[in-house]
C-alpha cells in the first residue's frame, strides 16, 4: 500500500529512471565507427546532457573526458569538436575541401537566404565566385596601401577626441563606442567612400542597431529546441518572423543608403568608375557574374564579420595593456625608441616588433572568434580514424590550440613577450608559416581573408593610443575587469571598460 502502484516493486518502479539517467553516466567508446562522445537519448539526442553553452571553455572540458576527437548529438544535428593541432590540420588543410562547407541553422538560413553570401555559403563554385569577386576590392596588398593614410586618419580623430575629452583624462570612458564609429568609418569609407559624423549620427546609430539585433537573434541560444528537434519548429514562428521582418528592413537600410546611391554615381560617370569596394562589386554584377541579391549580402557579411570582431580585439588589446603596466611601458618605450617623433603609420608597423606580440597575445589570449567559424563536409568523412556523417557541424576549438598548457608556457598569463623569447616562430603574418596552436583567423579556403586588413588595423590603433597616453583604470580601480562573455560565436568583454587616458608629454 506504500507504493503507487500495488504489487510493484520499487526497482521495477524506478527502472525509467534509471534508464533516462543511463546516458547521463555512460559515454560512447567510438567503437562503432563514429567519435566518442556521451551516450545519447532519444529525440533529445546529448542536448539535454550538455545544455546550449557550448563555450570554448565547456568544449575543453569535454574534450578532457571524451578526447581531441569527439561528437555530440543535439537533436537531428550533429555536432564534432576537434581539439588539438593534429586533427585541426586535417579539417583545415589536409582535408580542407572535404571540410570546407559552413552548417546553417534555422535562423542562419534567414539571416543569408540560404546561402546568398560567402562566409556561410557551402563550398563550391558560388563561395569560390563571391570571394574571389571580394578578394580583389578589400583583401589586397594594394588595398592596404590604398587605404592606409584613411584608416591613419581616421584614428588620429580618435587620439584628438580624447585629447579634447576631460572626462577621458580624469574619471575615464567606455572607449568602445568611438572605436566602434571609427571601425564603422574605416569599413564604410573603404566599401562605399561613405563616412558616419559622429556618434548620433541617425545613420550610425541605426546601423549600429540593425547589426547588432541581428547578432543578438542569430547567436541566441532561444532557438535552439527549434533547430535541435523539428517537430517543435511551428512554435518558433514568431521568432523567426522576427529574424525575416529584421533582415528585410537592414537588407533595404543598406540598399537604400549606401548600395544604390552607388549604383546611381557610376551610372552617371562612365570611364572613370571604380573608386571604392562597391564599385567593383557592382561591376561584377553588371558583368552578370553576381546576382543584386548577392550583392547586399556582400554587404551584410563586411558588416558582421570585418567591424565587431576587430573591435573585440581592440577592447581587449586595451584592457590587457591598462591590467600590465609593464607590457604598456616596455611597449611605449619600443614605439619611442624605433620611432622617435614619427608617428605611427603602416609602413613603420614591422619595425615595431613587441607591437606585434601585444596584437598577437592579445588574439591568442582572447581570440574573438575562439571556435572559429563552423565547418561542415558535405558527404560523410573520416577524421581521426572515426567516420564522421554527412553534413555534421565541425567546430575547431582554436582557442584551446592556443591555450592548452600542454603546448604553451603559462598560457593564462598576458605575455607578450612570449612571442620574443620562446615562441619566436609563431606568425600572425598573411601568408606566414602556418602553426597550427595559433590560428585565431583560422587557415586554409575557408580562413579568414579579412587578415590582411585586421592585423595592421590593430596594430595602428594599439601603437598610436600608447604612443600617445598612458592608460590607466578609473580612479579607485587597479584592475579592469576582463571577464568573458560567450555566445555561439564569439569571445567578448562581459563589460565594456571604463579607461583613463593621461597624455603623455610630448
Ligand atoms: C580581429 C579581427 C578578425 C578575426 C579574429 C577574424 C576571424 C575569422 C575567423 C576565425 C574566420 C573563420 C575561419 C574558418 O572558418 O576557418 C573568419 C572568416 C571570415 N572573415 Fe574574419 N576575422 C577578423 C576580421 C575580419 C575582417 C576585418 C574582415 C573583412 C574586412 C573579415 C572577413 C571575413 C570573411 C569574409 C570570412 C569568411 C571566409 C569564408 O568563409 O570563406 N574578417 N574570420
Amino acid at each position: 500500500a506504500k507504493h503507487l502502484f500495488p504489487g510493484q516493486s520499487p526497482f521495477l518502479l524506478s527502472l525509467p529512471l534509471l534508464l533516462f539517467f543511463l546516458p547521463f553516466v555512460f559515454s560512447r567508446s567510438g567503437s562503432n565507427g563514429a567519435p566518442p562522445g556521451p551516450v545519447s537519448f532519444p529525440i533529445f539526442g546529448n542536448w539535454l546532457q550538455v545544455g546550449n553553452d557550448l563555450n570554448h571553455r565547456n568544449l575543453v572540458n569535454m574534450a578532457k573526458k571524451y578526447g581531441n576527437v569527439f561528437l555530440l548529438r543535439l537533436g537531428v544535428r550533429n555536432l564534432v569538436v576537434v581539439s588539438d593541432p593534429k586533427l585541426a590540420t586535417e579539417v583545415l588543410h589536409t582535408q580542407g575541401v572535404e571540410f570546407g562547407s559552413r552548417p546553417r541553422n534555422v535562423v542562419w538560413d534567414i539571416f543569408t537566404d540560404s546561402g546568398k553570401d560567402m562566409v556561410f555559403t557551402e563550398y563550391g563554385d558560388h563561395w569560390r565566385r563571391m570571394r574571389r569577386i571580394m578578394t580583389l576590392p578589400f583583401f589586397t596588398n594594394k588595398v592596404v596601401q590604398q587605404y592606409r593614410g584613411m584608416w591613419e586618419e581616421e584614428m588620429d580623430m580618435v587620439l584628438r577626441d580624447l585629447r579634447g575629452d576631460r572626462a577621458a583624462q580624469s574619471e575615464g570612458i567606455v572607449v568602445r563606442r568611438r572605436l566602434q564609429l571609427m571601425l564603422y568609418n574605416i569599413m564604410y569609407r573603404m566599401m562605399f567612400d561613405a563616412r558616419f559624423e559622429s556618434v548620433s549620427d541617425p545613420l550610425f546609430q541605426q546601423a549600429t542597431r540593425f547589426n547588432s539585433e541581428r547578432s543578438r537573434l542569430a547567436q541566441s541560444f532561444e532557438y535552439n529546441y527549434g533547430d535541435f528537434i523539428p517537430i517543435l519548429r511551428p512554435f518558433l514562428r514568431s521568432y523567426l518572423n522576427k529574424c525575416r521582418d529584421l533582415q528585410s528592413r537592414r537588407l533595404a537600410f543598406f540598399n537604400n543608403n549606401y548600395v544604390e546611391k552607388r549604383r546611381k554615381l557610376m551610372a552617371e560617370r562612365e570611364g572613370d568608375r571604380l573608386r571604392c569596394a562597391m564599385d567593383y562589386i557592382l561591376e561584377a554584377e553588371m558583368n552578370g557574374e553576381i546576382s543584386s541579391d548577392n550583392v547586399i549580402y556582400i554587404v551584410e557579411n563586411i558588416n558582421v564579420a570585418a567591424i565587431e570582431t576587430t573591435l573585440w580585439s581592440m577592447e581587449w588589446a586595451i584592457a590587457e595593456l591598462v591590467n600590465h603596466p609593464n607590457a604598456q611601458t616596455r611597449l611605449r618605450k619600443e614605439l619611442r625608441d624605433v620611432l622617435g617623433d614619427e608617428p605611427v603609420t603602416e609602413t613603420n608597423l614591422h619595425r615595431l616588433p613587441y607591437l606585434q606580440a601585444v596584437v598577437k597575445e592579445t588574439l591568442r589570449l582572447h581570440s574573438p572568434i575562439p571556435l572559429l567559424v563552423p565547418h561542415m563536409n558535405l558527404e560523410e568523412a573520416k577524421l581521426g580514424g572515426y567516420d564522421i556523417p554527412k553534413r555534421t557541424k565541425v567546430i575547431v576549438n582554436a582557442w584551446w590550440l592556443g591555450n592548452n598548457p600542454e603546448w604553451w608556457n603559462k598560457p593564462e598569463e598576458f605575455r607578450p613577450e612570449r612571442f620574443l623569447d620562446e615562441e619566436t616562430e609563431v606568425e600572425a603574418l598573411v601568408g606566414g608559416k602556418v602553426d597550427f596552436r595559433f590560428l585565431p583567423f583560422g587557415v586554409g579556403r575557408r580562413s579568414c581573408p579579412g587578415i590582411i586588413l585586421a592585423l595592421p588595423l590593430l596594430g595602428l590603433i594599439v601603437g598610436k593610443l600608447v604612443k600617445e597616453f598612458e592608460m590607466v583604470p578609473p580612479p579607485g580601480t587597479d584592475k579592469i575587469d576582463v571577464t568573458e562573455k560567450g555566445g555561439q560565436f564569439s569571445l567578448q568583454i562581459a563589460e565594456h571598460s571604463t579607461i583613463a587616458f593621461h597624455p603623455i608629454a610630448p
